[in-house]
């Protein structure tokens, strides 16, 4: 399987200009799915209406793009909101809980870090994609994991169950995060902070995919 583009929004953004962008930026190539990430700056979840009305104007938009909608943290307002699944870490609500009230179609992803052991247990109890990283250095999430790129080819060796890499993730190092078999790449500031621009940057992305998926 080639390896997909997994957009994160940035942790904040302006939902007067914001919705035009990201309809624009899921124009301009391949996106498997969009996590609707706000955080604020010292990383506190912000007020659920802001999510929810977030949740409300990006849903559209991502479905007229085939593009799935996960919420990040709060699988109770990812069933309020109505997207497609949610993504929750270690300190969120455990996954048999959000699987309880998302239901079985919901796509449930995990966070995993750098944890060989986490990974199974996600898998085992049904998650549909693990999550590792944080694989370079970001500013966008103070990460207290440094996972490599040989974990994503062990994960690749032991199981069909997608692995997501994710963290400082950019066009120039990617290859490296694609050869060792990463089925997706998570993407904050590659994407929104490229310095040609959001389209272009998912054009790159994509070029770089099939690329390396012929070398
Ligand atoms: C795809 C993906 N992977 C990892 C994370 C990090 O989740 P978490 O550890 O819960 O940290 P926060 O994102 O909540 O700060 C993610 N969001 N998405
Ligand atoms: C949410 C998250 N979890 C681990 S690193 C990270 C930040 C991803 O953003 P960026 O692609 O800008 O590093
Ligand atoms: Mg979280």
């Amino acid at each position: 399987m080639q390896c997909r583009l997994y957009l994160i929004t940035p942790p904040s953004l302006d939902l007067d200009s914001f919705p035009d962008l990201l309809d624009k930026t899921l124009a301009a190539g391949d996106v498997a799915c969009l996590q609707l990430r706000l955080k604020q700056a010292d990383e506190t979840p912000v007020a659920d209406a802001l999510i929810l009305q977030a949740a409300e104007t990006l849903l559209p938009i991502a479905h007229k793009h085939d593009v799935s909608l996960l919420l990040n943290d709060r699988p109770d307002l990812a069933l309020t909101a109505g997207v497609d699944g949610v993504h929750i870490g270690q300190d969120d609500t455990p996954y048999a809980e959000a699987r309880q009230i998302l239901g079985q179609d919901a796509i449930i992803g995990v966070t995993c870090h750098d944890s060989r052991h986490l990974a199974m247990v996600a898998g085992e109890e049904g998650a549909d994609y693990v999550a590792f990283g944080a694989f370079f250095p970001t500013s966008t999430k103070t990460s207290s994991t440094q996972a490599t790129p040989e974990l994503l080819t062990w994960w690749q060796e032991t199981t069909e169950l997608p692995c997501v890499a994710i963290g400082g993730i950019t066009t120039e190092n990617a290859p490296t995060l694609v050869k060792a078999g990463a089925d997706f790449l998570a993407v904050s500031g590659g994407v929104w902070g490229y310095a040609h621009g959001a389209e272009e940057a998912v054009r790159a992305f994509n070029t770089l995919f099939v690329s390396t998926d012929e070398s």
